[in-house]
């Protein structure tokens, strides 16, 4: 549904906007969301429809609580996009491999969120705990020797890790299909692989002979798996779920939800690891640890700018008139800082979560409604067993002063690495980095 171009002409709406070039818009608009919310979309207050290009709804921003529940409340007007740059040839055993929750709409999304439950399941996340707890006890932060690291690549290879052997089942024995599964993961995220979609010796070409590599091999996993006894990872969880009407999921879904778990969750949650343990190391170990998270997620949400909605019928918007067709995006960023919700909304201040009770439409970094992210569990537990471990272990602290951040993979806000800390012995006083921790938040104001 809806056009694939990012300016459609005839998409003409009574919207306010910049002028000039669309495409140059465009460009601002898909180079750094961020930036964009803080310094384009902020100027434009609290007007709901906001045009990447004045006039024209082929790219709209929306703003405000109100409308905010409009839109992720009602999935069959604005769907998400099951199209675009990622899609695969067809007629392969691969073809399917896009295939999954979140690029699925109407029946299809609900039932197969429904076959996903299982691995959200307590019993499941138990077990994911204790592949936690091993990971991190491997992991640099488990040894406060005063060693220099990156914390951006260290939490990056500890997410990897965490999440190849709670999904896959992968572990140091299969090496070589972890790696493949990894760099499936980083060069699907390469816009270079995209820009030319033919050849063998291209990118491109590349690309899609590790897609079909990663799928032989996995689809070879799954079959192994259905004949043996169950065990706790998603893809056995997977292997030997059953519908209601007693039929299994076939090896193209299984892989399909795999790759689609692994791709909307390993970037996201290093990174959101990544942010606050920033905030940790910068002088906020003392604070409540899920306050220190929230108060992370508040500022710099991981997925600043919502992912896509397809506009899929012509709709009203408090007032404004959206044709079919348009791609619309929320700002959960300007969303988190709105002055109505959170007194001092630019300032970090953890303690703000003993009293601030935002709705699931003023503060949702997962999402809300019947889209809501379907590994927030996880997700959470994954980032409280972690740092509730690191911070009985030692104390860490933050060595870079001069915090930026970068778009990466198109929707996520990353720390611009390397962000080098060290693990402290227990009891050891560190350096306090409030102060450029403080002027990264001031930075980031619209
Ligand atoms: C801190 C880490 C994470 C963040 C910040 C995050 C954020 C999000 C967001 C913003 C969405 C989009 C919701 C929407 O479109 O309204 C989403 C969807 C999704 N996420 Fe996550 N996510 C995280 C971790 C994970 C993990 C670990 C998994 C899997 C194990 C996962 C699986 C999914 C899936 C399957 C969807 C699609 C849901 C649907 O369309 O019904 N996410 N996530």
């Amino acid at each position: 549904m809806g056009s694939n171009r990012l300016y459609d002409a005839t998409l003409r709406a009574d919207i306010p906007g910049p002028s000039g070039s669309a495409h140059l818009n465009n460009l601002r608009f898909w180079m750094g969301q961020v930036d964009y919310s803080r310094t384009r979309l902020a100027s434009y207050g609290d007007v709901p429809v906001v045009g990447v290009t004045l006039g024209n709804a082929s790219i709209v921003a929306v703003r405000g609580s109100a409308v905010t529940k409009q839109v992720l409340g009602d999935v069959t007007t604005f769907e998400h996009l099951s199209d675009g740059p990622l899609a695969l040839p067809t007629g392969q055993p691969y073809s399917t491999l896009f295939d999954a929750t979140a690029t699925l709409n109407g029946p299809r999304h609900v039932r197969s969120r429904k076959l996903l439950m299982p691995i959200m399941h307590r019993s499941a996340l138990h077990s994911y705990e204790k592949v936690f707890i091993r990971n991190f006890e491997r992991s640099r932060f488990a040894r406060p020797t005063g060693e220099t690291f990156d914390l951006v690549a260290e939490l990056d290879r500890l997410t990897n890790a965490n999440m190849l052997a709670c999904l896959i089942g992968l572990d140091d024995a299969n090496a070589e299909l972890s790696e493949r599964v990894t760099q499936l993961l980083v060069t699907t995220m390469d816009p270079r692989v995209f820009l030319f979609k033919f050849g063998r010796r291209t990118p491109y070409g590349r690309w899609l002979r590790l897609v079909e590599d990663v799928h032989r091999d996995v689809s070879a996993l799954i079959d192994a798996n259905r004949d043996e006894e169950p065990r706790a990872d998603a893809l056995s969880i997977l292997c030997h779920a059953t519908e209601e009407d007693g039929r299994r999921l076939s090896t193209s879904e299984i892989i399909g939800e795999l790759h689609g778990m692994l791709a909307s969750g390993y970037l996201t949650t290093s990174v959101t690891m990544a942010w606050s343990l920033i905030a940790l190391a910068g002088g906020h170990a003392q604070d409540e640890l899920g306050s220190v998270i929230k108060e992370t997620q508040r500022l710099m949400p991981t997925v600043p700018m919502s992912l896509p909605r397809r506009v899929v019928r012509d709709v009203d918007i408090q007032g404004t008139w959206i044709p079919r067709g348009a791609l619309l995006f929320l700002s959960t960023y300007l969303e988190h800082r709105d002055p109505q919700v959170f007194d001092r909304p630019h300032e970090f201040d953890p303690s703000r979560w003993a009293t601030v009770k935002p709705t699931p439409f003023e503060f949702f970094p997962y999402g809300a409604g019947a889209r809501r992210c379907l590994g927030a569990a996880f997700a959470e537990m994954q980032i409280r067993t972690t740092f509730e471990l690191l911070l009985e272990t030692g104390v860490p602290e933050l060595l870079t002063d001069h915090l930026r951040h970068h778009m990466t993979g198109g929707v996520v806000a990353a720390p611009r690495g390397p962000v080098l800390m060290r693990m402290q012995p227990l009891g050891s006083a560190v350096r306090d980095s409030t102060a450029p921790l403080e002027r990264f938040w001031q930075n980031l104001k619209p």
